[in-house]
Formats: structure tokens, sequence, C-alpha cells
């Protein structure tokens, strides 16, 4: 077994993004600038979010910061995004999901303009992952794809097994995955054979949010495990498995980092884009 260290792979990638951020201030006069908006106070949203601007701030990325209170509608919020979205000064939207349940999450990602999409949420994002044309992959899933290449994982005619389909991490991760033309299995809570096709994946990507929820592989297997429960948990049990796997990432110090430098990395990218075409 041998530990895939997402920490390192977040800072390279990170490095390269703090230099094009660099460059692109020296061009424009300005920093990329990345606007992150959290609905309510939920405390591990609380977390996620200061985390992403304390990286953005050491990127060299400007970050603005939108807190609105749990009551907030999902027409205030559609209004607050659409602001964001016709702000010059603005280049990357982050709407940290979950919002509370009243709000309707999906027409408040849709508020997010496509250019400006960094976290990969949008229909329009998810279509170019589906299609493989270029646009932003969502972060944890662009993320992943990352890591995998960082380890020269081989993905062509592979059975991954994805459990969890979400449609910001088990459904585009699928289709990235199905991209690098490996077979693609999406489990979920109805999946009547989850174990069973598990068992049988070459590479196994865990996106359900239920703590130590994979305990059994295939041996040789390379697994990811992008859960992030409470308390630092992923989705697997990693003692359970870590010796029937080729490679694994750690909780924490595997998923979670790469996502954040996605994050970062396509804010410098939609900030260079927009003002090219400026
Ligand atoms: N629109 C949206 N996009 C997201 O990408 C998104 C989101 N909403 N909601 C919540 C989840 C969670 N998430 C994490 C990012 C980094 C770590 C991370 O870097 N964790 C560190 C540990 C941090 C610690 O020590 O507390 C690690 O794994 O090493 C974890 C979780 C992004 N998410």
């Amino acid at each position: 077994m041998a530990l895939i260290n997402g920490t390192d792979v977040a800072r390279d990638i990170t490095e390269q993004t703090t230099k094009r951020a660099y460059e692109f201030e020296q061009r424009t006069g300005r920093k990329p600038c990345l606007a992150a908006v959290l609905v309510g106070e939920d405390p591990a949203s609380v977390t996620y979010v200061k985390m992403k601007r304390n990286r953005s701030a050491k990127a060299g990325i400007e970050s603005r910061f939108v807190q609105l209170p749990a009551e907030t509608t999902t027409e205030q919020l559609v209004a607050e995004i659409t602001k964001l979205s016709e702000d010059d000064g603005v280049d990357g939207i982050l709407l940290q999901h979950p919002v509370p349940g009243h709000i309707d999450e999906r027409a408040a990602f849709e508020a997010i303009a496509p250019g400006k999409d960094v976290d990969g949420v949008t229909m329009h994002s998810f279509a170019a992952m589906a299609f493989s044309e270029p646009g932003f992959h969502s972060a944890t899933p662009g993320g992943i794809m990352r890591l995998l290449e960082a380890y020269d994982v081989d993905l062509k005619g592979k059975h991954a097994a994805v459990i969890g389909r979400s449609p910001i991490l088990g459904k585009p991760v699928a289709m990235l995955l199905l991209a690098k033309d490996a077979t693609v299995t999406i489990c979920h809570s109805k999946t009547a054979n989850l174990d069973e096709i598990v068992r049988t994946a070459d590479i196994v990507v865990a996106a359900v949010g239920k703590p130590n929820f994979i305990t059994a592989i295939k041996p040789g297997a390379v697994v990811i495990d992008a859960g992030y429960n409470e308390g630092n948990v992923g989705d697997v049990d990693f003692d359970q498995v870590a010796d029937d796997a080729s490679l694994i990432t750690p909780v924490p110090g595997g998923v979670g980092p790469t996502t954040i430098a996605v994050l970062l990395e396509q804010t410098v990218s939609a900030a260079i884009r927009r003002s090219e075409d400026m």
C-alpha cells in the first residue's frame, strides 16, 4: 500500500496558480477575485470557507465574502449571486454547499455566470464535463483527477466504481473518469449489490457521505476517499482496506487539499479569460 499525498499535489498546483495570479496582477493592475457565498452558520461550512479564503490570500487571489442569514430566501440568494455575476471586479463565484433546506440550491447555482463558475456547479459546467469540452471542473472531481494523474493511474479500460451520485461530486467525477476511458459504475443508496460491485473495481471513488462506509475492496485497487464527514472522517474505513489497496488517499491530506487547489487554479483561469474578452 502507498499513500496518495494530496497535500503535495495541491502544493504543486498552487505554486503554478500563484505565479499565474502574480502575472495577472502585473498585467492588469488587480488581483484575481473569488467571491465566496455562505448561507447560514454551519460550523463545518464556516471552516471550509475560511480555509478557501486563507488559501486564496496566500496564492495572491483577493477574496470577497458574502455571508447571508439562514433565513435567506431563494429569491434573495439568486439576487445576491446575480449581482456577483454582473460585477466586473469578481472573477469567480463559490456558493458553499449545502444551503439551508428551504432554498432551491439548483436555482442558486444557476445564477452563477458560466464564465465565473470556478467551482463547476452549473448545468453549463456539467455539460462541458460530460461532453469533454473545455470548461470548469467541479472542484472535488477535478482534484480527484489531478491525484490520479499525479500518481500515473492508468484508467483506460479499467473498472471505476463511484459510490454516490450527487450533482457536484459523484455524477461529475463519473463523467471525468468516463472521458479517460474507464468503465464506470455509479452506485448509490438503492444499488442492490454494492459490495459486489466495489469488490470488482480497479478504482474506487467514495463520495457517499457515510463515515467508514467502504470496508472491502479488490486487492490492488486504487482508493479515493472523497468523504468529508464530521470530525475529518472519510467514507472509507482506512484500516480495513489499506492493506489491499495499491494506492489510497488519507483523510485529511487526500482529496481535500486538491479540491481547494483546483478552485484557486480555475479562479485565475477565469480572471485571465475575462481580461482577454474585454
Ligand atoms: N460548492 C461547494 N464546493 C465545494 O468544493 C465544497 C462545498 N461546496 N461544500 C463542502 C465541501 C467540502 N469541501 C472540502 C474542501 C477541502 C477540505 C480540506 O482541505 N480538508 C483538509 C482537512 C482540513 C482540516 O484539517 O480541518 C484535508 O482533507 O486535508 C475538506 C472539504 C469542499 N466542499
